[in-house]
């Protein structure tokens, strides 16, 4: 089943050119949201969008860049359009998403006290396939990104791993190609310094051939047009452009 990919933003959390790295993932006429940052609003905006055609969302992980326009979704698809979105994220983040990021801006008494009361909550457990749409499943791999902090990647359709931020993880990504039948790697890439919470380029590099050749780079700093030509096989996705994954 053929899916497409539209980056909403392929920037890193501080890049002022481009936007969040933030997802939409098109199985037909379904839209799949992965995770919503700041910049999100108005990424949809200009592709001429609105959260009316968005029909789940996703979220990896509770960082401002992958969930800080949520509250402006969530009231948005309840005030405006009366919906309640299919919220599709790891159960260990339901209690963290609502308690410490969203329960400030949205509590009313009686009226919103609980993330269900403005998302349709779908808890989803690591390791476990499920299904989201006709063509589209998804299982949610746990990747290591903030000591503490829950954080997951995602595997499409058992062929599209998606990665959350996340430290650098080779003998994952050699399993999911060589056992797992993995045909395409979107992963984050820190262009210089230090990974620490992130995957370097560097390290992305001594990854073998045949891994690098089916790896697009994203979450990348506002320099990226300094790298183009110096990242091997491996090609920066550019946001707004549709793939055919
Ligand atoms: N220990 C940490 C924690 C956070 N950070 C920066 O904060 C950003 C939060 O969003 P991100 O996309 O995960 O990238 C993180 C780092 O830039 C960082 O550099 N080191
Ligand atoms: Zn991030
Ligand atoms: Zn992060």
């Amino acid at each position: 089943m053929t899916l497409k990919l539209q980056m909403l933003g392929t920037g890193s959390a501080f890049a002022k050119q481009y936007y969040n790295n933030n997802a939409l993932i098109y199985d037909n006429e379904f839209t799949l949201m992965v995770d919503c940052g700041i910049t999100a609003p108005m990424a949809l905006h200009q592709l001429g969008a609105t959260f009316n055609d968005i029909d789940a969302v996703l979220i990896t992980h509770i960082h401002g860049d992958h969930v800080g326009g949520l509250e402006e979704l969530a009231f948005i698809t309840k005030l405006q359009y009366q919906r309640k979105l299919p919220l599709y994220i790891g159960e260990a983040l339901v209690q963290p998403l609502w308690e410490n990021t969203l329960r400030g801006g949205m509590y009313q008494e009686g009226h919103i006290t609980s993330l269900d009361d403005i998302f349709d909550v779908r808890p989803l457990k690591p390791g476990v396939k499920t299904d989201i749409s006709a063509g589209l499943s998804v299982e949610l791999i746990q990747t290591r990104h903030i000591p503490g902090k829950s954080s997951y990647s995602l595997y499409l359709n058992e062929r599209i791993f998606y990665s959350a931020d996340m430290v650098f993880d080779p003998a994952l990504l050699r399993t999911l190609v060589q056992d797992r039948g993995c045909e395409v790697i979107l992963h984050e890439c820190q262009l210089q310094g230090p990974g620490e919470v992130h995957t370097t380029l560097e390290e992305l590099l001594s990854l073998p051939e045949n891994v690098k050749e089916r790896t697009y780079l994203m979450h990348y700093g506002d320099n990226a047009k300094d790298f183009i030509g110096k990242t091997g096989p491996m090609e920066f996705l550019e946001q707004q452009r549709i793939y055919e994954l």
